[in-house]
């Protein structure tokens, strides 16, 4: 079995008596991307809070184990093993990005010269050296995460915890963070990712859960969880009607438009559905001039799995997105 980076059964956390957590697993192999989806309020960065140590989880909860350490009775060892980056940055805009690398370094003993040598290679790695003596305050949003994030890695940490790392940032700036986070798992590290993007999870995770109500609705890859929802379908395209009207007759449950002359036959878009599109098509001896796959995507998985909560936005906003009735799958 892969080790695991982060492993976590029971993890239960309440408020009060607010029910935040109820009882959810988690499993990290090292050296992937980790994504927790949940609309706003589902418990991601109480989540993040607990793995990090940061804040207890209730008593009763089952074991949680972080970087191979137990996060309650070993807590200083997990922390010397993990990064955060939360919402709410470390960065100190009062002093310059090179003072800030420094302060990190002194916060971790490195010695002076060590410290000086480090914080310039990951100044030089962020893309911040020629700002590096400039105050922070004066950082764009992508430069200060960026300095955020290099902050985190003055420590070495093999686990890194980012809370909703490219909220705010407009898009070169999200696609330079993805690059950075890309780079730190090619280098070995873990990530733990917390999105309000569908589209971030889809293009960075390996393994995505969806946080809704206190428990995980569900997990899997992009592509697993897609094939949850209902939606996908093999669309033909015919330009000849005679093609189209035996391909009609060959399909009789697909839905059709006579006017564009297409057909969309259902299917979950895996292998075995899509041969048998192309087995049927070859038997009655007809060729599409147009074969398109279509998948739903994440944002239908969930609006699905969190009943249709309009909190969370896609990458591309979408206010009007018309009521879908959905199966919930778990
Ligand atoms: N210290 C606290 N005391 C009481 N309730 C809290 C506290 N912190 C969080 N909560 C509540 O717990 C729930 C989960 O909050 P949390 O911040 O973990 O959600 P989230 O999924 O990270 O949300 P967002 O996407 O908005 O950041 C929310 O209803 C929140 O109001």
């Amino acid at each position: 079995m892969t080790d695991l980076a982060i492993a976590a059964n029971g993890l239960r956390k309440s408020y009060g008596d607010k029910l935040v957590l109820d009882g959810i697993d988690l499993a990290v192999p090292e050296g992937t991307i980790f994504s927790l989806l949940g609309p706003n309020g589902a418990g991601k960065t109480t989540a993040v809070k607990i793995l990090s140590t940061l804040l207890p989880p209730d008593p009763a909860g089952g074991s949680i184990r972080v970087g191979g350490h137990d996060l309650l009775t070993d807590p200083q060892a997990v922390r010397a093993a993990i990064g955060v980056t939360g919402q709410f940055s470390a960065v100190d805009g009062l002093i310059t990005g090179e003072e800030n690398m420094l302060l990190m370094a002194d916060l971790h003993h490195l010695p002076k010269r060590e410290g000086r040598q480090v914080a310039a290679d990951l100044l030089e790695r962020f893309g911040l050296t020629d700002a590096a003596r400039k105050p922070a305050s004066t950082y764009s949003g992508g430069m200060k995460r960026r300095l955020d994030i290099a902050m985190t890695l003055v420590g070495s940490p093999r686990i890194i915890f980012l809370d909703e790392p490219t909220t705010g940032l407009d898009p070169r700036s999200r696609h330079s963070m993805w690059q950075i986070i890309r780079e730190l798992v090619a280098g070995g590290v873990t990530v733990f990712l917390t999105t309000q993007y569908l589209e971030e999870a889809d293009e960075l995770a390996h393994r995505i859960a969806v946080l809704h109500d206190g428990r995980i609705a569900a997990e899997g890859t992009a592509e697993e969880l897609k094939r949850l929802v209902p939606g996908g379908h093999v669309q033909l395209r015919f330009t000849d009607p005679a093609t189209y009207q035996g391909a009609v007759s060959a399909f009789g449950t697909a839905s059709r438009n006579d006017e564009t002359l297409t057909l969309q036959v259902p299917s979950d878009g895996s292998q075995r559905q899509l041969r048998a599109v192309l087995d049927r098509l070859d038997s009655a001896g007809i060729e599409a001039d147009e074969l398109t796959v279509h998948t739903p995507d994440l944002d239908d998985v969930f609006f699905a799995l969190t009943g249709g909560a309009a909190a969370v936005p896609a990458q591309n906003d979408q206010p009007d997105r018309p009521d879908q009735p959905k199966e919930a799958v778990r």
